[in-house]
């Protein structure tokens, strides 16, 4: 990603000095938050890699003044379609955000003294009054959704349950902790952050899981730099209950990325067994290594793998006790988390996914022994890439039957309505959206060789 903006202060660095307004934002701020919402809209790159850079590259700016860089951007992205429709179509950065502080946080006029020229007071004073026409306004639009995903949301549920689920995706996530079970256990961690006076509680969903109240810094708090927790939704860590590894076994995490879900795995092993992180990206498996140092883990295996086909995964055909297949998906159910996936994933970009996942999801069963589990997630809300995903697999590999999330959950104390098939929701549950299918492999010959 090329850098947008020099190092070092400069006009438009945000200084201490900075006069600010009753919301305790100032003149440079506002230029950087523009910025970083001009670079985030050309969609060229992810916006939190975009916030990211920008942070590296602004040192100088402090915790409270990156979330309100990072919260305007997120509330532009979030509510772009209405914020065009007031704004006018062809509104630039610095009026989408002016209209997003003006109508999103319902900043009252005051505010804009010394931030905002005349001009721009004037359009945004004239804005404040002006009426969005809500009541013109299709399904989509007031989903704040493109057509398309409207269209396939819509599908097998109904404009309320829509609605429903698109203001509730149109909202921040929570901040979930997954406990590291081989340093400590829920109950410790919760008195050693509230002793820190962290606002902290028990997870509803899952048993490894802490919510912690704001968005407090955590990246330097000792109990993170000592392994004791990672940050991870509790849907996420849902999916790791599926698999449900036990000490001794091997185990595959057939798309690890920066291995959010190995590092559960492995902890739930108590770092016995053999767990191997694969992935396509080289970058993301370098990204596991020390947290898998952090986590004391010595039980996982990275292995850069070209694709799902390797001839490095030959060998494991038949053999592995469990397979994780957390498939590259459109991500849309996290939309809380990545506003703007809305924008930029696409009738297209979903259709090559699916023939990803089916590809990789066949390729990944061969791994599993007769009588081993294999899961199949993605953070999709699309059925296409998730129950027609597993659907076809079944109708494909009579060698496989299905098991009930719900019963593999229930099995651990863990109540939650799943059925045959694990769907989260940030509406229905309060976690980013998830999909789970469990498989297990009936005992019977192996699979012919991969062509
Ligand atoms: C949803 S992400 C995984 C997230 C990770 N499991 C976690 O919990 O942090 C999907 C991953 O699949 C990887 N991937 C894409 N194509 C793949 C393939 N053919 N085989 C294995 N991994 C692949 C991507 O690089 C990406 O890291």
């Amino acid at each position: 990603m090329k850098p947008r903006a020099a190092k070092g202060r400069r006009q438009g660095a945000v200084s201490e000095e900075a006069a600010r307004n009753p919301a305790g934002v100032s003149r440079p701020l506002m230029v950087q938050a523009t910025q970083v919402l001009g670079a985030v809209l050309s969609f060229e790159h992810p916006a939190d890699a975009v916030l990211s850079q920008h942070f590296r590259e602004h040192r100088e700016i402090g915790h409270r003044d990156r979330g309100f860089i990072a919260e305007s951007v997120y509330g532009v992205l979030r509510r772009l379609r209405w914020l065009r429709r007031i704004a006018g179509a062809e509104a630039g950065p610095r009026q989408l955000l002016l209209a997003w502080l003006a109508r999103g946080e319902g900043w009252p006029m005051r505010n804009f003294e010394g931030l905002a020229s005349t001009t721009e007071r004037d359009w945004v004073a004239e804005l404040k009054a002006r009426d969005s026409g809500e009541g013109d306004l299709s399904v989509a639009e007031r989903a704040d959704l493109p057509d398309w995903l409207a269209e396939r949301l819509l599908a097998g549920s109904d404009e309320a349950a829509l609605l429903a689920l698109a203001h509730s995706l149109n909202r921040p996530a929570p901040l979930d902790l997954r406990v590291n079970l081989l340093k400590s256990d829920r109950d410790a961690l919760l008195a050693r952050l509230r002793a820190d006076g962290f606002e902290a509680a028990p997870g509803a969903l899952s048993p490894q899981a802490i919510r912690l109240g704001g968005k407090p810094a955590l990246q330097k708090h000792p109990a993170f730099l000592d392994g004791s927790f990672e940050v991870q939704d509790q849907g996420s860590q849902l999916l790791g209950c599926l698999v449900q590894p036990r000490r001794g076994e091997m185990v595959v995490d057939f798309c690890a990325g920066a291995g959010g879900k190995t590092l559960q795995l492995g902890a739930m092993m108590r770092s016995t067994g053999r767990l191997y992180a694969f992935d396509v990206s080289e970058r993301r498996l370098a990204r596991l290594k020390p947290r898998m140092a952090r986590a004391g883990l010595s039980n996982v295996h990275p292995v850069l793998i070209a694709h799902e086909h390797d001839a490095k995964l030959k060998r494991l055909a038949g053999k592995a006790d469990r397979v994780l297949v957390d498939a590259p998906c459109s991500g849309l159910g996290t939309l809380r988390r990545n506003p703007d996936l809305k924008w930029r994933q696409s009738p297209g970009s979903v259709a090559e996914m699916v023939v990803k996942q089916g590809s990789i999801l066949a390729a990944a069963a061969r791994l599993v022994r007769p009588g081993g589990r294999l899961v199949y997630a993605t953070c999709s809300l699309l059925e296409e890439e998730n129950d027609a995903i597993a659907d076809a697999f079944l109708a494909a590999h009579p060698q496989f039957r299905a098991v009930a999330a719900g019963e593999v959950l229930a099995a651990q104390g863990i109540a939650i309505d799943a059925g045959e098939r694990l769907h989260l929701s940030p509406a229905a549950h309060d976690t980013d959206g998830f999909f789970a299918a469990v498989f297990e492999r009936l005992s019977g010959p192996a699979d012919a060789p991969a062509p």
